[in-house]
Parts: C-alpha cells; sequence; structure tokens
C-alpha cells in the first residue's frame, strides 16, 4: 500500500532548515510508514553548509528546492526574523502549487512548517490537512509567545516598575533586558512581528517543540494544562544533527583536540552567524590569552551583530581581525578556525571541557546532550531567554557581566572562563550538565518521555 505523506516546509537558513529535517528524520526512524516530502525555500544562492547537509538525507524524504527569493526592495531596518519569514511568504504560491501537486498524487495526511513558516500552514487547512507548527526552541519561548498579549499590557503599563523581572507563565523571573531582541525597541517592526507570529501558533493544530520534559518540566507542563484553548504542545527532543556538521578545516581541529588533556578545552563559537564588534573580539582574544585555559575558538569577521552569511554565502578572512600577534602569542594555548567548525563532534570530544556559546537553541541543545558546561553569551534574537534558563534554572552555565558601554572585558572573561574550567563553582555546574546529559539521552530512548509524545502524534496521523 501507498505510504502516506507528510509535506514539510522549513525556512530559509541553516538553523532553520536543518532541525525541521533532523525532526523529520527521526519521525521516519521511529515511524518508518511514513513518506517526507520537504518544499525549500531560500535567498539567493543556498548556503554551502545547508547545500552538504542536504545531501546526506535519506531517500524516505524527498527534497523538493523554490526558486530563490531576492529582497530588492527591503527597507534596512527588516529584522532577520522578518526576513525569513518574507522569505517563504514569497515563496507562498509555489508552495500552494507543489502542495497540490503532491496531494493529487499521493495521500497527503499532514503538513509540519517551521515557526517562520507559518504563512504556509493556511495552505495545509486549504486542502483538510492537519496543520502542526514545528518550534525549533524552547517551551519558554512558546510560554512567552502564548503570553505576549497579556505582557503587551504589562510593558506598556506606566504604573508598572520597568526594573521590575517579567514572570512568563512557567519560568524564573526573567529580566526586561533579557527578553528576545523585539522586546528591547518598544514599538518596531521586530516586536510586531513576534506578536503578529504569537498570533499564527493559534491557526496550528498541534505544536511541535524541540525540547524536553527534564529540561523544562515546569514549562511545559504549564503549556500543556494552563491553557486549553491553545492547541496542543509536543516536546520531541532534543534532536540534534546527526553525523558531521563540519567543512574542511574540521579535520584539523579535531586532529588538534585529540592531543590536549581531557575535558581541558574551551570551545568558543557564536552559532550559524553570530559575529561581534570589533572591539568586542579584541577583549575575547585578550580575554582567553589572560585565562590561561586552553581554547579552540571559531573566529569570525566581525560586522553588525548578524553576518550576512546567515543566509547567504558570503565570506571574509576572519583571522586579519585579531589582535596584533595573538595568534603567535597563543599557538601553544589555542587553536583557531576561521567561520565554521564541526561543532557537534568538538562537543562530543573528550578534550572539550567548556563552551563559550551565544545561546542559539541548536547550540544549548548540543552542549546538554554531549554534556559540556556553558558560558553564557546571549547575541540577538532570544538567546538572552535560552541563557537565563541554562543560567538561573538548571544552573550549568556562568554569565559573564557585560560593562557599561555593551561590552564584556577581558578580565571579566578571564575569570568565568577560570570559573568554568578550573573552580568549585564549576564543578557544581560540571555535575549539573553530566546528570542532564543523562537525562536528554533518557528521554529520547524507545520507552522515552519525548518518543512517547512523537509516537502518540504519529499514531493518530496513521488513523487517517
Ligand atoms: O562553527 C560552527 C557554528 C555553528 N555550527 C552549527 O550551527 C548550528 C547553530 O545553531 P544555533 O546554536 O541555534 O545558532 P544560530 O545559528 O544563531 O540559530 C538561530 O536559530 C536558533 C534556532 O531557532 C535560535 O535559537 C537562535 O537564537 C538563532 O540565532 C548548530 O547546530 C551548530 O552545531 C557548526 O556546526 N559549526
Amino acid at each position: 500500500m501507498e505510504k502516506p505523506h507528510i509535506a514539510v516546509v522549513p525556512s530559509a537558513g541553516f538553523t532553520h532548515l536543518v532541525p525541521i529535517l533532523e525532526f523529520s528524520k527521526r519521525l521516519l526512524h521511529l515511524h518508518p510508514e511514513f513518506h517526507i516530502t520537504c518544499f525549500i525555500p531560500s535567498v539567493g544562492s543556498i548556503p554551502p553548509s545547508s547545500k552538504a547537509y542536504l545531501q546526506t538525507l535519506p531517500p524516505t524524504i524527498t527534497s523538493i528546492f523554490l526558486s530563490p527569493v531576492t529582497f530588492d526592495h527591503l527597507p534596512d531596518a527588516t529584522t532577520l526574523a522578518l526576513q525569513i519569514e518574507l522569505s517563504v511568504n514569497l515563496s507562498l504560491p509555489q508552495i500552494r502549487q507543489e502542495l497540490e501537486s503532491l496531494c493529487s498524487r499521493a495521500k497527503v495526511v499532514a503538513l509540519v512548517v517551521d515557526v517562520f513558516a507559518s504563512g504556509a500552514m493556511d495552505l495545509g487547512k486549504e486542502h483538510n490537512l492537519l496543520s502542526y507548527m514545528y518550534l525549533p526552541q524552547s517551551a519558554m519561548l512558546l510560554s512567552l509567545y502564548f503570553y505576549s498579549s497579556k505582557l503587551d499590557e504589562i510593558l506598556f503599563s506606566k504604573s508598572r516598575d520597568p526594573k521590575e523581572p517579567i514572570k512568563i507563565p512557567g519560568s524564573v523571573p526573567i529580566p526586561r533586558t533579557d527578553l528576545p531582541l523585539p522586546f528591547q525597541h518598544l514599538p518596531s517592526a521586530g516586536y510586531k512581528g513576534f506578536l503578529e507570529r504569537a498570533k499564527r501558533f493559534d491557526v496550528a493544530d498541534g505544536i511541535f517543540m524541540n525540547t524536553f520534559l527534564e529540561l523544562e518540566s515546569e514549562a511545559i507542563r504549564t503549556l500543556q494544562e494552563e491553557d486549553k484553548a491553545k492547541p496542543k504542545v509536543y516536546p520531541v527532543g532534543p534532536i540534534i544533527q546527526m553525523g558531521s556538521s563540519g567543512q574542511e578545516n574540521g579535520v584539523t581541529c579535531l586532529t588538534w583536540l585529540d592531543k590536549q588533556e581531557p575535558k581541558s578545552v574551551l570551545y568558543v563559537s557564536f552559532g550559524s552567524g553570530g559575529t561581534l564588534s570589533q572591539d568586542q573580539l579584541n577583549e575575547l582574544a585578550f580575554g582567553l590569552e589572560l585565562s590561561g585555559q586552553k581554547f579552540l575558538w571559531v573566529v569570525r569577521a566581525p560586522s553588525s551583530v548578524v553576518s550576512s552569511a546567515y543566509l547567504s554565502a558570503e565570506t571574509n578572512d576572519p583571522l586579519k581581525f585579531l589582535p596584533h600577534g595573538f595568534l603567535e602569542r597563543t599557538k601553544k594555548q589555542g587553536f583557531v578556525v576561521p567561520d565554521w567548525a564541526p561543532q557537534i563532534e568538538v562537543l562530543g570530544h573528550s578534550s572539550t571541557g567548556g563552551f563559550i556559546s551565544h545561546c542559539g537553541w541548536n547550540s544549548v541543545l548540543e552542549s546538554v546532550v554531549k554534556g559540556v558546561p556553558v558560558i553564557a553569551w546571549p547575541l540577538f534574537a532570544e538567546q538572552s531567554l535560552n541563557a537565563v534558563m541554562l543560567t538561573d534554572d538548571v544552573k550549568v552555565a556562568l554569565r559573564p557581566k557585560v560593562n557599561e558601554t555593551g561590552l564584556v572585558e577581558r578580565q571579566e572573561i578571564a575569570r568565568v572562563v577560570r570559573g568554568l574550567m578550573e573552580d568549585n563553582q564549576g564543578m557544581e555546574i560540571r555535575k549539573r550538565m553530566e546528570q542532564l546529559k543523562i537525562e536528554a539521552a533518557n528521554a529520547i530512548k524507545e520507552d522515552g518521555s519525548s518518543t512517547k509524545t512523537l509516537s502518540e502524534v504519529a499514531t493518530s496521523l496513521r488513523g487517517i
């Protein structure tokens, strides 16, 4: 008998393509009775990291490449999130055509769309398909989305003390400055976009989240139990990329790691597109040097916070931006990789003992799965929220202080690096992360919480 199909719509950019496809792979691994067809949008050319990844997909996932869109007439102030959403919206006519064609030749039972591709959910409704949203992020963020209209009133209320932390249902108190980036500029296009996106969740028949009960028990319980009018939520994580995420310089950095002592190396990376200012890059270089700890640093050319490499294949030689003499002085202490390292292999290497991370959710889950404690250094998007959770709730991270000009100074960097890698405080954090690693592995075992949750959905789809 013909396999039931699930249509999947990611959004453009490595970190919104890979998570939903890894989710698709996991679904097929547990339930091989389905076939998945994925409609892939892109902006200009597809970045090499995404291209390499797409070549590794199993034959049970069919990729259909949509014509690339261009952003010739966008206002400069448009945020990355809005650009990603726009790229999918511009592709909607094509997605409609492809979905129609798929429905005419196969039994399609459901549509799953990335959080930034929510415009496509209406197409699922047009074809009477169950339509799910895939949030490649935390339950805490979903809780914020659900709470955002109430929070909007609070934020604009004149009687409220702006210094008072925000209490999102199911989460630890959050300083206002740690709310996601759109909340730092009120009102703004980014903030309006956040509120609009929040409404789109209500259209879904269910929401998958890449998290697990043992990591976010309170937030997940609140989402599942408190607001029955909202769609059902399914924690199905941690789902991280399987296989290598590296390019050619990966081999050399793994060889370097092979020669280091167990858990002695601090890995430093700011995700797929995070960059620092030139001043901050200098402070980080001097701070690492000052800490005396071994490090493996993925260096990016400085620019305004998010590099254009996030959505396209543009590059710039980053090593020329390091302070004069740094590479020579630290050649025995550290290893510097331009632009990209095979992060999952690095985190899983026995020499890696800590991670300076911008707290993108994939990096958070990868550090949890590999049991590597974190120095939380959020840059943009919802990363501060993730940093608060890691530091104040699960307590598997340290967070450096930022000075009044927004800079993390070299002495502060050296202090937290030593704190994580050497001190007693670091030892407690390392122990907690080891425990969380075990819980993460349990969640995706055959009888684990996330496996059972996914099977519940698969069983209901089989019955259609
Ligand atoms: O040198 C590198 C750098 C990154 N990665 C991989 O790239 C991914 C990066 O993902 P993430 O840590 O989530 O960071 P971003 O790319 O910045 O992610 C965007 O998307 C995430 C998921 O929606 C959000 O949580 C972030 O805030 C947002 O910036 C991870 O799988 C890493 O393993 C590498 O393999 N090598």
